[in-house]
C-alpha cells in the first residue's frame, strides 16, 4: 500500500508562491495500475515527483511499502530509490550511451558486478522487445523505442513501484497503445505497482483501474475508473469523460430524431460491465412482438468492461412494449429509462 497524507509543495518564486500540491491525501494499492489525471498545472508532475523526492515536499507524508520515504535520510534515500522506477515524457535518456549501456547504468550505479549486469541488461532487452537494437544510440531509435529503453532502465534494480510522467505523451497514437499494452505486461508479469500520470482520459480507459482527478493541487474525485466513468462528480471529471464519450449534448438531438410523429417509446439504455449490445437488441426482438431501432448509441471499451449508452426506439403493442422494458430491467444488468411514451 502506497499512502498519502497532506502531501503539501509549494514553490517560492520571486514574485508569488505558487502551491503545486496542496493537502493531499491518497491511498494507492499495490500491484495495480493508477491514473492520475488533470489538465496542465493540476500539479501531477510535481506529485509524482514528490513521491520519490526528486521534488522536496513542503509538509506531509508519504508511505510506500512501510516504508516512510518522507523520513529518510540522503543516503537511505539513495538506496529506497532503486525500489522506485520512474519514466519521463522526454525519455531522458544518455545520448552519449548505446541501448545497452543506458539500460546498465543504473545497474553500475548500483554496483552490481559485470556478469550479472550483462545478463539483466539482456533479460530486460528481451522484456521490452528490443531485441537486436542493442548498439544503437538513442539518436537512431523511434520514439516508441526510445520509451522502451526507458522502461528497461527503469526497471533494471527490479523496482516495486513505477512512476510514469506522462510517459505517452510524445507518441502517436498507435505507438501509444504499444508502449501501454507493455506496461500492462510488465504489472501482469512482474506484479510492480504503477502509477501513471496523463493528461489523456483515453490512457487512463485503456489500462488504469482506479483513477485520481487532480485540479489546483488537489484530488478531486478518485475512484474506479468504470465508477468514474459512470457517474463522475466534478466539472473536471465531466470534461475528461467527454474526450472519450462525447458530451450529453447529444440527448437534445435524441428527441428529435424521436419526431414529434414517431410512436412507440424511447429508451435510453445504459450498458455497464461486459454486456454485449448487439445480441442484447435482437434477442428482445425474437424475445417480444417489438419493433426496436437502434438511434444512436456510444459504446466504449475499457481495459476489461464495456460501458455507454444507446438510444433505441420501441414499438408495438403496449403491454408487449412494457415486458419487454421489464425483461430489461429485470433480467439484464442494462439500466433502461423510459425518456418518452407515445401511445
Ligand atoms: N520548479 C518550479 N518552480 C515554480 N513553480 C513551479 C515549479 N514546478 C512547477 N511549478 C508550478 O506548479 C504548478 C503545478 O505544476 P505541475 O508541472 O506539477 O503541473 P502538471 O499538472 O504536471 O502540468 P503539466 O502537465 O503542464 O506539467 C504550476 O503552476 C507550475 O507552474
Amino acid at each position: 500500500m502506497i499512502s498519502i497524507k497532506g502531501l503539501s509543495k509549494t514553490f517560492t518564486t520571486t514574485n508569488n508562491q505558487i502551491k503545486a500540491v496542496d493537502d493531499l491525501t491518497l491511498d494507492i494499492n499495490e500491484g495495480g495500475i493508477f491514473g492520475v489525471i488533470g489538465y496542465s498545472g493540476a500539479g501531477k508532475s510535481t506529485f509524482v515527483r514528490l513521491l520519490n523526492r526528486l521534488e522536496e515536499p513542503t509538509g506531509g507524508e508519504i508511505v510506500i511499502d512501510e516504508q516512510e520515504i518522507t523520513a529518510l535520510n540522503s543516503s537511505q534515500l539513495r538506496m529506497t530509490r532503486q525500489d522506485i522506477g520512474m519514466i519521463f515524457q522526454h525519455f531522458n535518456l544518455l545520448w552519449s550511451r548505446t541501448v545497452k549501456e543506458n539500460i546498465a547504468f543504473p545497474l553500475e550505479i548500483a554496483g552490481v558486478p559485470k556478469r550479472e549486469r550483462e545478463d539483466r541488461v539482456q533479460e530486460l532487452i528481451e522484456l521490452v522487445g528490443l531485441a537486436g537494437r542493442e548498439h544503437a544510440y538513442p539518436s537512431q531509435l523511434s520514439g516508441g523505442q526510445k520509451q522502451r529503453v526507458g522502461i528497461a532502465r527503469a526497471l533494471a534494480n527490479r523496482p516495486k513501484v513505477l512512476l510514469c510522467d506522462e510517459a505517452t505523451s510524445a507518441l502517436d497514437p498507435e505507438t501509444t497503445n504499444a508502449i501501454l499494452d507493455l506496461l500492462v505486461d510488465i504489472n501482469e508479469r512482474l506484479g510492480l505497482t504503477i502509477i501513471l500520470i496523463t493528461h489523456e482520459m483515453h490512457v487512463i480507459k485503456k489500462i488504469c483501474k482506479q483513477v485520481a482527478v487532480m485540479e489546483n493541487g488537489k484530488v478531486v474525485e478518485q475512484g474506479d475508473v468504470l465508477d468514474v466513468f459512470l457517474r463522475p462528480q466534478q466539472q473536471v471529471t465531466k470534461k475528461f469523460v467527454e474526450q472519450v464519450m462525447g458530451s450529453n449534448e447529444e440527448d437534445d438531438d435524441i428527441e428529435k430524431l424521436f419526431s414529434a410523429s414517431s410512436t412507440g417509446r424511447l429508451l435510453r439504455l445504459h450498458f455497464v460491465g461486459e454486456t454485449a449490445n448487439q445480441p442484447l437488441i435482437s434477442k428482445l426482438a425474437k424475445l417480444f412482438s417489438i419493433d426496436i431501432n437502434i438511434l444512436q448509441g456510444k459504446i466504449t471499451q475499457m481495459q476489461h468492461d464495456a460501458y455507454g449508452t444507446l438510444f433505441v426506439q420501441m414499438d408495438g403493442e403496449p403491454d408487449e412494449m412494457d415486458r419487454a422494458v421489464q425483461y430489461l430491467a429485470d433480467e439484464t444488468s442494462v439500466e433502461v429509462e423510459v425518456i418518452r411514451n407515445v401511445e
